[in-house]
């Protein structure tokens, strides 16, 4: 007997409805995804044991599609499985995760004095853990060669940080160096957030003080030098400022260090490597 294609078109779209009701109510955290599992392995017929683990884990609040993709490597699950086709051992460390609670997505902030290598430890962050997603600012300052607008800064002028102002678009914001203005705006943060992603803001202590006050679950890491000479010598190497400007900053970052007690981890630049990994695993995801 040949099955009528019709009637299997019919049940493979009720299969798929009723896939998407139970990721719809494990979103809305009124079944769990723990539960959701353990049916599909009592239930070998099940909607749920027909779902993949793809929907499952990405139907979680606040998970976000990098973190699903490294815990199920971490789990040695294949994205194509199927909730009931998974192995025993694939089971037990599919439940021991699922058991406890994922941790949510969390605002980093990387503050630390002048040319401690903020901005080199964040490129490595962002070259070496994609996951971790980065807010780009708005400064009045201009472009340096080789910046590009929208992807190191978004350059705007005087009048339209005003408007940003106006329109309360920033999470905090700091006139730095007695110069320029920077801000980190609210909206893109938190739609990142939002999808269950971290998000790291590279901004100057000011900044971080901001974020402490109005976001108290967000993690404040102070980035130092592993000593004044060496922070000294990493200004001067870096080579972009002058003497004046150089003697500055330094007078900025020496108050700056005495701030270390006010953030929830001190990490010491020491090897870029090494400080982007420790910041990474203050994150905890
Ligand atoms: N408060 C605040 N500070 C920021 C923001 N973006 C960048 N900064 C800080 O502004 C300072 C100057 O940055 P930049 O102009 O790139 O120069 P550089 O860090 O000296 O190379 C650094 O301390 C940054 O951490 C922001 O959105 N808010
Ligand atoms: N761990 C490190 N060891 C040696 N040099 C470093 C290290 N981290 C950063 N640097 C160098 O120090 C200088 C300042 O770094 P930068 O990232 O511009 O600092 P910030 O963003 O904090 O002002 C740069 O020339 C950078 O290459």
């Amino acid at each position: 007997m040949t099955l009528d294609p019709a009637l299997g078109a019919e049940a493979a779209l009720r299969a798929r409805r009723a896939r998407a009701e139970v990721k719809r109510a494990v979103h809305a955290r009124e079944r769990s995804a723990l539960h959701v599992a353990e049916h599909a392995w009592e239930h070998p017929d099940s909607v749920e044991a027909g779902l993949r683990v793809t929907e499952l884990v990405d139907a979680i609040p606040g998970i976000g599609r990098h973190r699903m993709e490294r815990v199920l490597e971490r789990l040695e699950i294949s994205p194509r499985k199927r909730v009931g086709g998974l192995g025993s051992r694939q089971r037990t460390r599919l439940r021991e995760w699922l058991d406890v609670d994922p941790a949510p997505a969390r605002l980093i902030v990387l503050a630390g004095p002048t040319a401690v290598g903020k901005g080199t430890v964040a490129q490595h962050v962002r070259d070496h853990y994609p996951w971790i997603r980065h807010s780009v600012s708005w400064t009045t300052r201009a472009p340096r060669p080789g910046e590009i607008d929208g992807v190191h800064y978004t350059f705007v002028s005087d009048a339209e940080f005003d408007e940003g102002l106006s329109e309360d678009a920033f999470l905090e914001w700091a006139k730095v160096h007695n110069s320029h203005r920077y801000g980190t705006p609210r909206a893109q943060v938190q739609s990142v957030l939002d999808t269950g992603d971290s998000v790291l803001l590279e901004i100057d202590l000011q900044g971080a003080r901001q974020i402490r006050d109005r976001m108290p679950e967000a993690l404040l890491v102070f980035l130092a030098p592993p000593s004044w000479e060496e922070l000294v010598r990493r200004l001067v190497g870096r080579g972009t400022e002058d003497e004046e400007e150089r003697s500055r900053r330094l007078a900025t970052a020496e108050v700056e260090l005495a701030s270390q007690d006010e953030f929830d981890a001190v990490v010491i630049n020491r090897d870029v490597a090494e400080a982007a990994a420790e910041v990474v695993a203050l994150i905890g995801r």
